[in-house]
């Protein structure tokens, strides 16, 4: 049997009086590429920190790798890109992998080979001499990108990470993605590109709060009897 290596269960949150997930409950196996969606708003970053341990539940609990994060040496082995980018601005892009990878822990004598291999999956290699204050938006979301594949974590916790992204190199991300999955490593990915959601082995699909659905693409687009996420999205809410 494959490992679960997410799971949250019961999992309510509250922002004051504001309910913003009910009872959330989901796993993400080893190996799976999961797609958290729902509108703007509907909690999907409040899933991802509070499976990191940068929020607290107001009940129930996540679970990453079976133990409840914060956990330091755990985060090592977790790439995560949160939605907002954080960057050092005045340090190059080189410098700013080469903060992170030590941060990881990542052994001295494969530096400089992930690097090279990551920034060449984000296309930044030629920019890696450039300060970050002078990237455009999209280039700093490759970085953070390139930053949260850094060391071949385990677990893959990517918010957004398309967003900004021309189509090619969209398509060469998700090759990316694939091959570590293939390798057994596990992605959970929050997304607005619908045609991204169809290229994950499942999509939880959150709305006010809830988990509405948790099924493969096909199954979902069968049971809402469509032939698109997109359409499924757009049922979905319009039957709330
Ligand atoms: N720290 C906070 N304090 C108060 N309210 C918050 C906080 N963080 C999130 N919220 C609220 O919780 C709700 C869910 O926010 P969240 O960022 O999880 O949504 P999302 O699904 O990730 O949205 P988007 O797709 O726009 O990123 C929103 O109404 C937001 O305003």
């Amino acid at each position: 049997m494959r490992k679960t290596i997410v799971s949250l269960n019961n999992v309510q949150k509250k922002f004051g009086d504001q309910v913003v997930l009910k009872e959330a409950n989901f796993n993400v196996q080893q190996g799976e590429i999961v797609g958290l969606i729902g509108p703007s708003g509907a909690g999907k970053s409040t899933i991802i920190k509070i499976v990191l341990g940068m929020e607290k539940a107001n009940a129930g609990k996540a679970l990453v790798f079976d133990t409840q994060m914060p956990n330091r040496e755990l985060l090592n082995n977790i790439g995560y890109m949160a939605q907002a980018d954080a960057l050092y601005d005045v340090l190059t892009g080189y410098e700013n992998l080469y903060f992170f990878a030590q941060m990881k822990g990542i052994k001295k004598a494969v530096i400089k080979k992930e690097i090279q291999h990551v920034s060449q999956v984000v296309e930044l290699t030629e920019h890696l001499a450039k300060k970050v204050s002078g990237y455009s938006g999209g280039m700093k979301r490759r970085l953070s990108l390139a930053i949260a594949l850094l060391g071949e974590p385990d677990l893959l916790i990517l918010d957004e990470p398309t967003v900004g992204i021309d189509p090619g190199l969209k398509r060469k991300i998700w090759q990316e993605l694939y091959h570590i999955k293939e390798a057994g490593r596990t992605i959970l990915v929050t997304t607005h590109a619908m045609d991204e959601a169809e290229l994950t082995d499942r999509v939880v699909l959150l709305l006010d709060g809830e988990i509405i659905a948790d099924e493969s693409p096909r199954e979902l687009m069968k049971d809402y009897q469509v032939n698109s996420v997109e359409a499924v999205f757009l049922k979905a809410e319009g039957e709330r």
